[in-house]
């Protein structure tokens, strides 16, 4: 390790890591929002599920279950406790890891009342024998205990209660086939806008008390990764900045001071990320390179780069994969202030962003 390594602090430490950390925890059940309406932006998810629970409502009867998907930061654990509240019943909570044997499910199922939402985070985690079992409780709200070992163990039949199964994946693509297809709906969670991330955090500082001016809210807006926790965290460091060094009060000069001190720049790039972008363009000339030479340049594992900072410079439009390695997009040159060479791939663009514009106009 060289000291310009130790210098990036650990990964998941970041201001700017989507991953729930140390001190997200009371504060994050606090902003959670409470109902649909409270729900600031995936309009997409909020209708259909919209449609989903007033369907079941009408007939009186239990939804489908539901698969929420997304990137971590997204809000499928709000919406999982929306569900619960919006159908008037109550949340069961686990997760795919606390669910190591059959039996774990199995008493978690037992104690479910009739309407109960179970919900399941991390549901891809979830260990084999468990998996099984959830299989026969989704379908016919029964289960198959096994009671005693080898020959002489017998298998007792248990009801349950009908109920609403929640599982919700930042990895869709791991769950099984038989699991997945026993969802009747999947919420896709997509990133935010910043004018969505922008009313997020407005809704934020009126329930922490800060008082952040428009055009601050637009400026964390834009540095969060498309992320609410990573809004709702930033906002939290510009908060203190602004209560030992300024009046309280956010303005856009505030905010800007403040991030620039938790080495956050204006595309949400933190300084790990940016040494990444740095090493390709400048030691790599742009690439391509192999991911862990362009570890070994920066002094991490190649790990991280890949699983840490990786996701955000592609979805940012600055690093693109490629079969001979990472190549730096004329983006990442003028984000760095150098002029791209010729060759540079474009990118540099958010398509998701531009799309809806350019089916406009056309
Ligand atoms: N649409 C939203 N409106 C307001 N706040 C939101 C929204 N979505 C998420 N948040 C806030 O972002 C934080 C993270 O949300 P949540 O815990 O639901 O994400 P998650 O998708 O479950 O993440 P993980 O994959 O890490 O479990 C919460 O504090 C929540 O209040
Ligand atoms: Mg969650």
């Amino acid at each position: 390790m060289t000291e310009d390594a130790q210098g990036y602090g650990d990964p998941g430490e970041s201001p700017v890591s989507a991953e729930l950390v140390t001190g997200d925890g009371d504060i994050e059940a606090s902003l959670r929002p409470s109902s649909l309406d409270d729900f600031i932006g995936q309009p997409r998810v909020r209708e259909q599920l919209q449609l989903v629970l007033a369907g079941a409502k009408k007939r009186g009867g239990t939804p489908d279950h539901i698969l929420l998907s997304g990137p971590p930061g997204l809000g499928k654990t709000s919406m999982a406790m929306i569900i619960a509240t919006e159908l008037g019943t109550s949340l069961r909570l686990t997760s795919g890891p606390a669910l190591e044997r059959a039996g774990d499910l199995a008493a978690m199922l037992s104690n479910l009342v009739e309407g109960d939402v179970l919900f399941i985070d991390e549901i891809h985690r979830i260990a084999r024998p468990a998996e099984e079992m959830l299989y026969l409780a989704m379908e016919d709200f029964r289960v198959d205990v096994v009671v005693g070992k080898g020959p002489g163990a017998t298998s007792i039949p248990l009801e349950v209660a009908p109920f609403t199964l929640v599982g919700a994946t930042t990895r869709s693509g791991s769950l099984t086939g038989p699991l997945r297809d026993r969802f009747g709906f999947t919420a896709h969670m997509d990133f935010y806008d910043p004018p969505e991330l922008q009313r997020i955090l407005l809704r934020s500082a009126g329930i922490l008390g800060v008082h952040l001016g428009e055009e601050a809210s637009a400026e964390i807006a834009g540095r969060s990764r498309g992320t609410p926790r990573i809004a709702n965290r930033l906002l939290r460091r510009v908060r203190d900045f602004a209560d030992v060094r300024a009046d309280g009060v956010v303005t856009r000069d505030v905010a800007r001071a403040a991030l620039a001190v938790y080495d956050v720049d204006q595309l949400g790039l933190d300084r790990l990320d940016r040494a990444v972008l740095s090493a390709l363009v400048r030691s790599f000339g742009g690439g391509p390179v192999g991911v862990s030479t362009l570890a070994v340049a920066v002094g991490e594992e190649p790990g991280t780069v890949e699983e840490v900072c990786e996701p955000f410079l592609v979805r940012a439009g600055l690093v693109a994969r490629t079969p001979r390695g990472r190549v730096a997009t004329a983006a990442a040159w003028e984000q760095l202030g150098l002029t791209p060479p010729p060759e540079a791939a474009s990118g540099g663009i958010d398509v998701r962003v531009n799309e809806p514009q350019q089916a406009l106009r056309e």
